[in-house]
């Protein structure tokens, strides 16, 4: 029996606030639609893998949530905080809840490590300079890198340890929240796994959320504690890896039954049917 007490709202717990939740997203540009009225919870604590094929908007979404591409309709809320209505203060210590690495470093070529893993900090804090040496070599370490990577230029990097160098970057606002934008895209299986275990360390210690953008079959399997993929311009399915491989729908079949999806140990339902 439905009680007068049960009707009154009661707030939500924190933990059961979702660390990112998107409702009706549509983006586009020009005439493209590229989301159309999405809607996507991450829960806090998970790491959440966003795969989908080429163009369906992966990085799109993870741009409109970071707020780097201005969405058309929807809301979106980061630790239960609505991102549109945010200004000044609020919006700056909005961003700080965050961290992001692009698909391609994005690191500055002209500073060295520790300048890059600098510059968020200087946007946001007036720091002493021995202070912001001290963050930034921790920062590096926490990333993998040898301390002496701190004094030098990506040029001066490896692939794997510009990903480090970047990571080491988006770390350094301490945030809850991780952006990743195929992380381990142009790394050799040693050096993608490497990086992969690197991810779970970290969320592990410092207790992150992940929005993992990835077509790596071995990170899905390895990592994620869900999967969301994205197709026909909205989340078409999200849970395990095994419930998403299950799921009827073309591009699903064709990904997750190949011959890549079993070598890196993932079979769908239909595949094992075969
Ligand atoms: N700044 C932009 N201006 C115009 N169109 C854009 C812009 N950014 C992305 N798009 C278009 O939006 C669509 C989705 O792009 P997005 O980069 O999100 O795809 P994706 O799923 O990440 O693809 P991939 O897996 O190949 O990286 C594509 O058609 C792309 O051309």
């Amino acid at each position: 029996m439905t009680t007068e007490t049960d009707l009154i709202e009661k707030p939500e717990a924190e933990s059961d606030v979702p660390a990112i939740r998107v409702r009706g997203l549509v983006t586009g540009f020009g005439p493209q639609i590229v989301h159309d009225h999405l809607d996507l919870d991450v829960k806090r604590g998970e790491i959440l893998g966003v795969v989908g094929g080429s163009g369906t908007g992966k990085s799109v979404l993870l741009k409109a949530i970071i707020g780097l591409i201005t969405p058309m309709d929807g809301e979106i809320e980061i630790n239960g905080v609505n991102q549109h209505r945010l200004v000044g203060d609020a919006a700056q210590a909005a961003r700080r809840e965050w961290g992001v690495l692009f698909q391609d470093g994005a690191l500055f070529t002209s500073l060295t490590v520790a300048q890059n893993v600098q510059v968020p900090l200087r946007e946001h804090f007036r720091l002493a300079e021995d202070l912001m040496d001290d963050i930034a070599r921790s920062k590096i370490s926490m990333a993998g890198l040898p301390l002496d990577a701190a004094c030098k230029y990506p040029s001066d990097l490896s692939g794997g340890m510009r990903k480090r160098a970047a990571l080491a970057r988006a770390l350094a606002l301490d945030p809850s929240i991780l952006f990743l934008d195929e992380p381990t895209a142009g790394l050799d299986p040693i050096g993608a796994s490497a990086f992969d275990q690197l991810i779970l360390d970290l969320k592990a210690a410092l207790g992150l959320t992940v929005f993992l953008v990835t077509h790596d079959l071995d990170t899905l399997h390895t990592i994620c504690d869900r999967v969301a993929v994205i197709a026909e311009k909205k989340v078409l399915t999200i849970g395990t890896l095994d419930e998403v491989a299950r799921f009827d729908h073309p591009w699903v079949r064709d990904y997750f039954s190949g011959p890549r999806a079993r070598a890196a140990g993932i079979t769908s339902g239909k595949a094992k049917e075969v």
